[in-house]
């Protein structure tokens, strides 16, 4: 796409007069700031201690202890009477959750099936390097769980929030995705209550194969996942970190983005060629930066002439402003500690948190404030306005796509006529070839005419997210965020790739199913007896509003 078009189009949009909307979120840090961030201090601080405190008195979890809650869920669903109760979800109040959407089905007819109880790590076995969680176990309670063992999981998604259930019911992606797939792909088992009140667990390879191939982008609506068995990885205590700065057209960042983890001769699985992590962020429409990672030892950070950075203390610059300095820097290599690599994201919420905290990385609120953020998204969502709520729907774009890498280029280009929205999130992640129906599935034929990044089994695809506000919203012009929206899944269902479905989606049920395949779960609803128990995926992830199928009490 030539400078040329992308200007004459600026130039057609329509001016836009500012809302009250555009004040309230232009000034929201005046609550955020004194309230929330505080509040969202005290809430972390006591997750933190709690589990503690309540091992204290209730003594360790273990087999039993998990037994008798899963018990207890197992005799709420076998309670539920067809003819009088709605459909089943879970009690989980929507405001807790991270994902964007007003969780509309929270609020018509339904059975609700509390699992707060199930917020537990059962055990981990560091010589099977295996853990056992329950399904309210948080990102941050798994990293703390592993990573003073020296082992970690797979992929481990950034916000510290997300919970074991959600990643695996909705999706959970990092940057070691590239290896190990979305994070249900890293899980070894599911144990599952199902519509008749049964306990499963589903494995790859035992009956229950369909179930667990089944259950990651159902949103709960084929059976409650009351426990899961994670794959874990040794990891070093230190990540390499190499900063490459591109500038150059879309087409050329993501050659660039491509060429340091997809070997062109197609060596993908030697770690010698490909690194443990693997990030890009573009800045704008000719400027990005790609983050790789590879772990390494203690010794090796330490060696003379290395540099160690912990940007994870709060004074230092939030992350991705830090790799926006190989541009005028060029290439630079530094050794960050594995947790603090980990969550580099977390106190600046990725890029969303400039926009509620603007002042957020500037060195005098990093130096005294900064050890309060970031703010809760909970408790950002419990506070915000009607007002707010609709301007994230129509004046910002939050939203993430998967799109087989051969697409990433028409995909950026698609997004800078659509969104113009920057920094624009690459994650790369491999999808496993199933052919067995499942929602997400690679390109048909793909193995016989592989592309770097693919594999007999698996096909290179990268996460785009976008969020912020679009160019066009910044320049006070016309700009329609359900529009985009609707935009973007055509695109999507046109170059058969997938939306993510943790925020705001407007395509009807018809076109929702043809870019998801329902083979898959629709025979496994009707075997397991979900049809008539749980609430359909469509009704939960569409607020309802779409006259969707198998939502209401016939
Ligand atoms: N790095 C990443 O990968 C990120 C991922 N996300 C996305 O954000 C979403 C929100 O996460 P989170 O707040 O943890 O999840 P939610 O509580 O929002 O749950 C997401 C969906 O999964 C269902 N679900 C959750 N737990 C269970 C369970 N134990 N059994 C059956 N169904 C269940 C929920 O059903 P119900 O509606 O009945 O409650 C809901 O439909 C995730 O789906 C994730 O995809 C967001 C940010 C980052
Ligand atoms: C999907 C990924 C990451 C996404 C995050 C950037 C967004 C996920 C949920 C988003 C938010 C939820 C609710 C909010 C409340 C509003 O009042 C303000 C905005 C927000 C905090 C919003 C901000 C972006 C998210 C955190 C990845 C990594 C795959």
């Amino acid at each position: 796409m030539d400078q040329q078009r992308r200007g004459e189009d600026k130039r057609a949009r329509e001016k836009r007069a500012p809302s009250i909307a555009d004040f309230l979120i232009q000034f929201r840090w005046i609550v955020v700031i004194p309230v929330i961030l505080p509040l969202s201090f005290l809430f972390y601080q006591l997750v933190r201690w709690l589990p503690t405190i309540w091992t204290l008195l209730h003594g360790l979890p273990s087999e039993e202890s998990h037994r008798a809650a899963v018990e207890r869920v197992r005799r709420r669903v076998k309670q539920r009477d067809p003819q009088r109760d709605g459909l089943v979800c879970t009690a989980r109040r929507p405001w807790l959750g991270v994902a964007l959407r007003n969780a509309e089905h929270k609020r018509g007819a339904r059975y609700e099936v509390d699992l707060g109880e199930l917020r537990n790590v059962v055990w981990i076995d560091r010589r099977r390097l295996l853990i056992k969680c329950e399904p309210m176990v948080t990102m941050s309670q798994l990293s703390a769980a592993t990573l003073p063992f020296g082992v970690a999981p797979e992929v481990l998604p950034e916000l510290d929030d997300l919970t074991i259930g959600g990643v695996i019911n909705g999706y959970g992606i990092e940057g070691s995705s590239h290896i190990y797939g979305l994070f249900a792909e890293t899980c070894s088992a599911f144990e599952l209550v199902l519509a008749d009140g049964r306990v499963v667990r589903a494995t790859a390879d035992n009956e229950f194969s369909d179930l667990y191939k089944a259950v990651p982008w159902s949103h709960g609506s084929i059976g409650l996942l009351v426990g899961v068995e994670i794959r874990l990885i040794p990891v070093k205590e230190f990540m390499k970190v190499t900063y490459t700065p591109v500038v150059g057209s879309l087409a050329k960042i993501a050659e660039v983005y491509e060429d340091l983890f997809c070997p062109r001769d197609l060596d993908q699985d030697n770690p010698e060629k490909v690194p443990d992590f693997v990030e890009g962020i573009v800045y704008s429409g000719s400027t990005a930066v790609i983050t790789t990672g590879r772990y390494a030892t203690r010794e090796e950070a330490a060696r003379k002439g290395n540099v160690i950075n912990d940007f994870g203390w709060w004074w230092k610059p939030w992350f991705h402003i830090h790799a926006q300095s190989a541009l005028e820097r060029g290439t630079f290599v530094e050794y960050v500690p594995v947790r603090s690599y980990y969550h580099r994201h977390t106190r600046s919420l990725y890029w969303e948190g400039g926009l509620i905290v603007p002042m957020g990385n500037h060195p005098l609120f990093r130096l005294l404030l900064g050890w309060l953020m970031p703010p809760k998204v909970s408790l950002l969502k419990l506070t915000q306005t009607d007002g707010i709520r609709k301007y994230y729907i129509q004046r910002h774009a939050c939203q993430d796509m998967l799109v087989p890498n051969h697409k990433l280029a028409a995909c950026l280009e698609f997004c800078h006529e659509n969104f113009e929205t920057y920094p624009l999130w690459l994650c790369p992640h491999r999808l496993f070839k199933t052919e067995m129906g499942t929602m997400l599935d690679c390109e048909p034929g793909f193995s016989s005419n592989k592309q770097p990044g693919d594999t007999d089994y698996a096909q290179m695809w990268t996460d785009v997210g976008i969020w912020g506000v679009p160019g066009p919203v910044l320049r006070c012009e016309v700009w329609d965020g359900v529009q985009a929206t609707k935009n973007m899944e055509k695109w999507l269902r046109d170059n058969r790739s997938y939306q993510c479905l943790y925020a705001e989606v407007e395509q009807s049920e018809g076109e929702f199913w043809q870019m998801f395949d329902p083979s898959l779960y629709n025979a496994v609803r009707n075997k397991y007896g979900a049809e008539s128990a749980f609430m359909s995926v469509y009704y939960k992830i569409s607020n309802c509003k779409k006259g969707s199928k198998h939502g209401k009490k016939d």
